[in-house]
């Protein structure tokens, strides 16, 4: 028996005895003969449960109203998924009120607009009684509380309110991942908002909110979301680890395993539908999510091993929501204690995975950015010498070559080529030839200006482009390389190597028309130079002497 003051809307279990229904169903008065012969057993826990699927109980509930006046207190059965709650209340052996209400019937017919049970009952001064009839195929938890309606009505608010912050804060990420998905056409980010969607789902359904707020005249699709969401959700969020993950290339079996767990999973809970076997769908769903969960960590263990670099966020996330859901899954089967924690363990579990999950995203999208750039980059340069290759020369070239022409500015080329480099190769080999490379680019980045622009034009042959530059200072940047690469001393297993090289140098005349027809110019007078005995600078300038002269 409980007095007023132990109404404070704590689970009352202790307070309760029951009775389970054997073979067929008790009526009112067959249950209050039965508790007045004794057969109910009294309860030891505050929350009472009786696992998936139990034969209906019969709950006896003793009420000492010790003020003089009667008092109202709002009796609460806090869990939504119940099918039948049929509720009498008992005053001088007369039935004084009664209710019945269930989420296999229609919302209209409960007394108090909530989403859990709920009936303000009124208590004259003394004894009352309590009798609840309790039938269900979901897992049977029932924690029964009575208050005072204004307090059981700020507690709702409270509670609604804590849930409108999840459901904002998942809507928030899915929104924000729909844009993704519908702006970079990538599927992981619509798998992805997929997923929290059918979750948020899932826990409106089974919080109860879904029959209040969406679907109040729907009993019987209240009865089927349950299963039926709960296996759409694991099945989304295999899917989006399937993709996350790149199964398909690192772990190809498994890739097909998933796909067909998810088949069987669909195919067995239509085929539950099909002949109504609710409580083997019920049954389904809760199998299928332990799979699930035991797949999304074993996908997460081997992503880690694999060394996939998302792949610790990944396991992180699974490991939240897996311990959230064996919480949870542990308190509505009554093997660890019911209460506000460990009832809502599974959803923040899930606040932590689909956090993780999200972060996991932007880490992957910043290292595809990185490695796209870095492959951008690297098409760019010559693989050998680390300068700039002759296509990346041939953008930068026209851009610095079209300024220069529209504003009339001086622009100067340099072609260099070694000279009898093939002897370098053929006497010290070929790697030998490439260290004789790397060490005249290097020359030449250490020598020129960051604003000149060098690149490495075919085998063994070097181009500079000198914006702001006349001839005069180019031919004598040109003197300085040549001085300086024949002085360059490359030693090799023991042996100095002495190389030389023949440069040929000219300046963007007004009116001509082509980086190209510059270029041609250049390399000309590098032949020229070639040809008077290599080691040489050849220049526009003596051509324009030699005319003059
Ligand atoms: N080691 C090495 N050799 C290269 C590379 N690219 C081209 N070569 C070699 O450079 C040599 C160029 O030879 P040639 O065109 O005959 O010119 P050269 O021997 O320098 O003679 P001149 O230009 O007339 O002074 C060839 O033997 C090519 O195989 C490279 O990346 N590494």
């Amino acid at each position: 028996t409980v007095t007023l003051r132990q109404m404070d809307g704590r689970p009352l279990g202790t307070a309760t005895s029951y009775l389970q229904e054997t073979t067929a169903p008790l009526t009112l008065e067959q249950a209050l003969s039965a508790y007045g012969h004794g057969a109910f057993t009294a309860s030891l826990k505050p929350v009472l449960t009786f696992g998936i699927g139990p034969k209906p109980v019969w709950i006896h509930l003793g009420i000492d109203n010790d003020a003089a006046a009667t008092q109202i207190r709002r009796l609460t059965v806090g869990i939504s998924w119940l099918d039948h709650v049929d509720i009498y209340v008992r005053h001088d052996d007369r039935t004084t009120a009664t209710w019945r209400m269930g989420d296999r019937l229609p919302f209209a017919l409960r007394p108090i607009d909530s989403h859990v049970f709920a009936a303000d009952v009124g208590l004259p001064p003394g004894r009352s009684d309590l009798m609840l009839r309790i039938a269900t195929f979901d897992p049977m938890v029932l924690p029964i509380s009575l208050q005072a309606p204004a307090q059981a009505a700020s507690a709702e608010g409270r509670e609604s309110a804590s849930y409108a912050f999840i459901y904002g804060f998942m809507f928030a990420l899915l929104a924000y991942n729909l844009m993704l998905f519908i702006g970079m056409h990538a599927s992981r980010y619509g798998l992805y908002s997929l997923y929290l969607a059918t979750f948020m789902l899932t826990n409106v359904a089974y919080t109860g909110y879904g029959f209040q707020w969406l679907w109040p005249t729907h009993p019987g699709w209240t009865q089927w979301s349950q299963p039926t969401l709960m296996i759409l959700c694991a099945s989304c969020g295999l899917l989006f680890a399937r993709n996350f993950l790149d199964t398909h290339r690192h772990f190809p079996r498994l890739h097909r395993g998933i796909l067909a767990c998810i088949a069987i999973g669909a195919l067995a809970l239509v085929g539950t539908a099909l002949i109504d076997w609710q409580s083997a769908a019920l049954v389904l769903a809760f199998a299928f999510v332990t799979v699930f969960t035991v797949l999304m960590l074993g996908l997460g263990v081997l992503s880690v091993r694999a060394g996939l670099p998302a792949g610790r966020y990944f396991l992180l996330a699974a490991a939240c929501s897996m311990a959230g859901d064996v919480l949870t899954v542990l308190a509505v089967l009554g093997i660890v204690p019911f209460d506000d924690w460990t009832f809502r363990a599974a959803e923040a579990g899930m606040l932590l995975d689909a956090t993780l999950l999200a972060l996991a995203l932007t880490y992957q999208f910043r290292e595809g950015e990185e490695r796209r750039e870095k492959a951008e980059h690297l098409a760019r340069l010559d693989p050998l010498t680390g300068i700039n290759n002759r296509r990346s020369f041939d953008s930068i070239g026209e851009s610095i070559w079209s300024i220069a022409r529209r504003n009339d500015r001086h622009l100067s080329v340099i072609v260099l080529d070694l000279d009898h480099f093939k002897r370098i190769n053929d006497a010290h080999g070929h790697a030998c030839g490439d260290e004789v490379l790397k060490a005249t680019a290097n020359l030449l980045h250490q020598t020129l200006r960051d604003s000149d622009i060098i690149a490495r034009w075919g085998g063994e042959e070097f181009i500079v482009l000198l914006p702001e530059t006349g001839l005069a200072e180019a031919v004598a940047l040109a003197e300085r390389l040549r001085d300086a690469i024949a002085n360059l001393c490359i030693i090799r297993q023991g042996v100095s190597i002495k190389i030389t090289a023949s440069l040929g140098v000219t300046e963007r005349r007004p009116g001509q028309q082509t980086l190209e027809a510059l270029i041609a110019e250049a390399d000309h007078l590098m032949y020229q130079a070639k040809d008077l005995e290599r080691n040489r600078v050849c220049h526009t300038m003596e051509k324009e002497m030699e005319v003059d002269g």
